[in-house]
């Protein structure tokens, strides 16, 4: 049995950490769609031609180093733009989303695009001055020189190029939960969206 559930939501909302939550409470697979447009972002970054890149993404790519900066973000975000690189991603993630098992996929456009049949929307969200915060922490913490003013500069940039995009723009879906976890740690946003899953599983899988 296939069930999906789609995870959407801005910049270090905590899409992440909660789909991950939620994969490991459901024993399902989780995939960081991100990860796929910042793999492509790099090697655009080495001088590769986007589209030829992400038609060529291999499993290794999605395992390097370096994709978690704030250059290869700002570069996902310009190679998520053009439609060539979005439409060559669709079956990897489609295949994935169908697995045996569940599957939770987060990223922008999963709930509308990718899987807008998924059992289970939610779109994540926070203000951009939370969200700005958690990534400066997060980078910080990794061992990144970055100054608090650049990420939110960075977030605000990424946001708008995200949203305004002709080919699957960020957005919730008209079926989304939305959950603010501005307010919220991480142990209060994951049990929100496990209520929200569990609200939604078949039998007494929840
Ligand atoms: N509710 C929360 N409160 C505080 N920190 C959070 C929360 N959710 C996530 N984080 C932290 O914020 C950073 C970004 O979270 P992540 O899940 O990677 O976001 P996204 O996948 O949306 O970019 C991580 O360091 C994570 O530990
Ligand atoms: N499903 C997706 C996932 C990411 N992306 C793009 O890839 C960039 C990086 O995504 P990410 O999820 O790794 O970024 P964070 O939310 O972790 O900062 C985003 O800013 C989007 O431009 C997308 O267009 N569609």
């Amino acid at each position: 049995m296939s069930f999906t559930i789609a995870i959407d939501g801005p910049a270090a909302s905590g899409k992440g950490t909660i789909s991950k939550g939620v994969a490991a409470h459901f024993g399902f697979a989780h995939l960081d769609t991100g990860l796929l447009y910042r793999a492509v972002g790099h090697r655009m970054l080495a001088g590769e031609d986007p589209v030829a890149a992400a038609q060529a993404l291999t499993a290794e790519d999605l395992d390097r180093d370096g994709l978690r900066t704030a250059d290869v973000a700002q570069a996902a975000s310009k190679v998520a733009v053009i439609g060539e690189v979005r439409a060559a991603l669709v079956d990897f993630q489609r295949a994935f989303a169908r697995r045996a098992g569940g599957a939770v996929l987060d990223g922008r456009d999963i709930g509308t695009v990718i899987c807008p049949e998924a059992e289970v929307k939610l779109f994540v969200t926070a203000s951009p001055e939370v969200r700005a915060e958690r990534r400066w922490k997060e980078l910080t913490g990794n061992g990144f020189d970055v100054r608090y003013d650049d990420v939110l500069a960075d977030v605000r940039a990424r946001d708008d190029r995200d949203s305004t995009r002709a080919e699957a723009p960020m957005r919730p879906a008209e079926d989304a939960v939305e959950l603010d976890t501005s307010e919220m740690d991480i142990e209060t946003a994951l049990a929100a969206a496990l209520a929200v899953v569990a609200d939604r599983m078949p039998g007494d899988q929840g």
